[in-house]
């Protein structure tokens, strides 16, 4: 079992001790799975990606990835631990915007050493997805649906165990979506990888052989 949520409780401020965003009991996630995660605006899926990427700490509660109970890591140890087991695609891309694409996805891989000859496997990505003309361009040069595509890149750069995706395609046309949503399927079909990918496109979630409605694993009530 590769993702083990138990007990779990997350709020943002102490008036909401009594009634968190997020009360998980029991969630298990194992190696080889995709799962979709659904739910209403403001339900607490990316707060649950952010949870299981150990960006933000729960205030009780285990997160176990990999054997590693990741809310008794430090913050910088548990830096090193995502850059080296987990690939994220952010709702907001969390570009560089100083950086090129290929700077972007190539500053992932530098700070964790994983890849061998990361500047041609950063090449690769971002060819892929469409960008081999446009790799020494910054994000204020590339259209929002490029942006998505060098955060895409990245995320999988360093060949993560786990694949975390905040709406991935909600910026793309058809068929960038088909182009984005076969890269990750395909990347995450090896090696018993986990996929775990948040939207609300119905099609999108409609290719997942598990789908997760939030609200019935949260059991915080009232929010
Ligand atoms: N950093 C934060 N500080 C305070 N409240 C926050 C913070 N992040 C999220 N929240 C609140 O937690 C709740 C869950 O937010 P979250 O972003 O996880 O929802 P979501 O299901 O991903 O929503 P959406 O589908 O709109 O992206 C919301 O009520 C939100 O306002």
């Amino acid at each position: 079992m590769s993702i083990l949520i138990s007990n779990l409780t997350k709020h943002y401020t102490k008036n909401q001790a009594e009634n968190p965003t997020l009360s998980i009991s029991n969630l298990a996630i194992e190696d080889g799975d995709a799962v979709a995660i659904v739910g209403k605006s403001g339900s607490g899926k990316s707060t649950l990606l952010n949870l299981i990427a150990g960006i933000v700490t729960p205030e009780s509660g285990q997160i176990v990835v990999k054997g590693t109970d990741i809310t008794r890591l430090s913050e910088s140890k548990r830096d090193l631990f995502r850059a080296e087991n987990i690939g994220y695609v952010f709702q907001t891309f969390n570009l560089i915007q100083g950086l090129s694409a290929l700077e972007n996805v190539l500053l992932a891989m530098n700070f964790c050493g994983k890849v061998k000859q990361p500047e041609a496997r950063a090449k690769i990505l971002l060819e892929r997805v469409g960008l081999g003309e446009k790799l020494h361009k910054k994000p204020s040069q590339l259209s929002v649906g490029e942006q998505q595509r060098v955060a895409q890149a990245r995320a999988i750069a360093n060949e993560p165990h786990i694949i975390l995706a905040d709406e991935p395609t909600a910026n793309l046309d058809d068929k960038n979506t088909e182009v984005v949503m076969n890269l990750l399927e395909e990347f995450s079909r090896e090696n018993g990888r986990i996929l775990i990918l948040v939207t609300h496109e119905k099609e999108v979630a409609e290719r997942f052989p598990k789908q997760l409605e939030l609200e019935s694993i949260n059991q915080s009530v009232g929010r």
